[in-house]
């Protein structure tokens, strides 16, 4: 296996706040790896780090063996690493198909002048774009009209636009914000075996995750935060058994669950 994205004891720190505070795993090309931990525990800010939205404090990150530390989203992006977002982040009066051809125009070898000037380049590359738009709509399942504006879908068929418009990029590496949150019973099987294909495909797959069920049949290894720190990695069997992780999640009260199968 090759290690696609590599994070050595990540650190980010907001005044007093050490958000994520020493955190390194590895996610390898064909792997599923989930970021759990309870709210506030350091997840979010990790991707943030890692995709280049916040400039980490110290420690590295390693994309294909090259140092992406501290670069700006927009090259990270075009290296190969796409994400979604805790809170949909789509263009909420663009059409379904533009959501996701927007997310392309990063590798596409257009030049100004030839979207100035609509050249035979431009059209080819415009005709592209749309095809690819309706493979990857097709892809995550969207069954919905193509051609309204986002802003009139249901909440789950906007996630799938938002997962088909990160794979229109052509991401070796995928970070999936919560991608369960919000999704119905049938969603999120559905999700679920959306998450495998993709991974079929040779991406790397990370996602941070509240939905335990899913985390537990889906992922490989699950990588475990705690008040910025990692307190455990391992696969599903070894986390659900680990101590510090049945702590973490029992010494609070809200409505997440110590993980065990058969929640989702
Ligand atoms: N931009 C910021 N400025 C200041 N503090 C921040 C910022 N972003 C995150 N934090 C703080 O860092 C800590 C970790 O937050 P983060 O959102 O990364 O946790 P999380 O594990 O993703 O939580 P959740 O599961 O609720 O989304 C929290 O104490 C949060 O308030």
């Amino acid at each position: 296996m090759s290690a696609v994205l590599e994070v050595t004891d990540l650190q980010i720190q907001f005044g007093g706040v050490k958000a994520v505070d020493g955190l390194s795993f590895v996610a390898n090309a064909k792997e599923i790896i989930a970021v759990i931990g309870p709210n506030g525990a350091g997840k979010t800010s990790a991707f943030n780090c890692i995709t280049g939205f916040y400039k980490p404090t110290g420690g590295s990150v390693k994309l294909n063996g090259a140092e992406i530390t501290g670069k700006r989203p927009a090259d990270i992006a075009s290296g190969g690493v796409s994400r979604t977002f805790q809170n949909l982040r789509l263009f909420p009066d663009l059409t379904v198909l533009d959501n996701v051809r927007a997310g392309m125009h990063l590798y596409g070898g257009q030049n100004f002048l030839d979207a100035i000037f609509h050249t035979p380049r431009f059209k080819r590359s415009e005709a592209l774009y749309t095809d690819e738009a309706h493979y990857w709509l097709d892809f995550v399942g969207y069954k919905g009209e193509r051609g309204v504006p986002i802003r009139n879908l249901a909440y789950g068929q906007q996630k799938q636009v938002e997962i088909a418009r990160a794979l229109a990029r052509k991401a070796e590496l995928l970070l999936l914000d919560e991608p369960a949150a919000g999704l119905n019973h049938n969603e999120k099987q559905t999700l679920l075996e959306l998450v495998r294909r993709i991974r079929d495909l040779g991406t790397a797959v990370v996602l941070i995750e509240h939905d335990m069920g899913l985390v537990m049949e889906v992922s490989e290894r699950i990588v475990v935060m705690n008040f910025g720190k990692e307190i455990a990695e391992g696969t599903p069997a070894e986390v659900k058994a680990n101590p510090s992780v049945i702590e973490a999640y029992l010494g609070k009260d809200d409505e997440e669950e110590v993980p065990s199968r058969g929640d989702a």
